[in-house]
């Protein structure tokens, strides 16, 4: 049995740069026609210049014969300017610009302290230029509970933005929670939507214990209880427009990972898209899978959707046990597992 798909999409990418972006481009860009790129480096992409540098790079690390589009993001600070926004737009290369709360994940020390003071005439210029804005939506707060810092996202900052500016398009990254499904369905289609990660599809918190310290398993927003992961997959197999692929592949060394202080970030982009079958399989709704892959995203951003296609073949594939590259290795998601639905580029 095979699935032919149209090419999908991948609306929230870790690409990195130096030798992890070589190792790891060749896994988004065998399978993904485009691809959301966060601009969560060090030092963060803050201006268009930045951007077109970086998207440069990236294009230069492509494998040959490989149509693969980089679609950059501003890392939104404090200090972005209004003006930056018109350069963004006008670029023609920067499709987003990121929210990333002062502290809340990898590398963003430098993220916003005061998005409605210093951030909101950027915000108004975004919706000028119809140019969406990405939420990592955790509160950063030292007291809150870690389970609870995306719901208390949503009551103190995302409701309270888009009662204010309504016409900011919004996309709300790699949630994690029931709350943020039914904060999703009660917003406007078209202007407020999600991106859904393989790993909250399908593993819930225990996976972070499960026989011993699971680094691997460990993301942020981190991994929620089973009623959460069951209301995510409801939400994203019930054909609803408002959600759709983000992988959030965020490859961090292993040293990096196996570490007393491990980063945050699962490597999923191998294996994204066989997961992602695999949870509609288990649902009955695979008729459901090409929206999620390949329409929604490209609907929400006003881009034409590929025109050309991917086969999955049902077969059994064991996912490596890592992958080396010069100066390391990296663990992807489900090392050494068998998982089925094998893109055909491994075949
Ligand atoms: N998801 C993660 O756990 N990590 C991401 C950052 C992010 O998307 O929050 C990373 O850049 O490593
Ligand atoms: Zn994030
Ligand atoms: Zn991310």
């Amino acid at each position: 049995m095979e699935l032919t798909l149209t090419r999908p999409d991948d609306w929230h990418l870790h690409l990195r740069d130096g030798g992890l972006l070589e190792a790891v481009l060749p896994h988004s860009a065998n399978q993904f026609g485009r691809a959301i790129v966060m601009p969560n480096l060090k030092p963060p992409v803050t201006t268009t210049a930045a951007a077109v540098a970086y998207r440069e790079t990236i294009v230069k690390a492509l494998p040959s014969r490989c149509n693969f589009e980089p679609l950059m993001t501003l890392y939104l600070t404090d200090s972005t300017k209004p003006d930056e926004i018109k350069l963004a737009r006008e670029s023609g290369i920067v499709f987003a610009v990121k929210l990333y709360p002062a502290g809340a994940t990898t590398n963003s020390q430098g993220g916003v302290t005061d998005l409605f003071g210093k951030c909101m005439p950027v915000l108004e210029k975004m919706i000028e230029h119809n140019m969406p804005l990405l939420v990592h939506g955790e509160v950063t707060d030292p007291e809150a509970d870690v389970f609870d810092r995306e719901k208390l996202f949503i009551d103190e900052i995302l409701r309270p933005l888009i009662q204010k500016l309504p016409r900011l398009k919004v996309v709300m990254e790699h949630i994690t929670t029931l709350d943020a499904v039914r904060f999703i369905e009660s917003c406007s289609e078209g202007l407020v939507a999600a991106t859904v990660t393989p790993q909250h599809l399908l593993l819930n918190r225990n996976a972070l214990f499960q026989g011993g310290l699971q680094p691997h398993n460990y993301c942020l927003p981190v991994l929620k209880r089973e009623i959460h992961r069951q209301a995510i997959v409801t939400a994203v197999t019930s054909g609803s427009s408002q959600f759709f692929l983000g992988t959030d592949s965020a490859p961090h060394e292993k040293k990096r990972k196996e570490s007393p202080c491990g980063c945050a970030g699962i490597y999923s982009a191998p294996v994204a898209l066989s997961l992602y079958a695999k949870v509609f399989e288990q649902a009955g709704a695979l008729d459901k899978l090409e929206a999620f892959t390949s329409f929604n995203g490209p609907d929400f951003y006003g881009l034409p959707r590929n025109t050309t296609t991917i086969i999955l073949h049902k077969t059994p594939w064991k996912v490596p046990e890592s992958y080396d590259f010069s100066s390391g290795s990296i663990i992807p998601m489900f090392a050494g597992q068998t998982l089925e639905w094998l893109p055909s580029h491994l075949l």
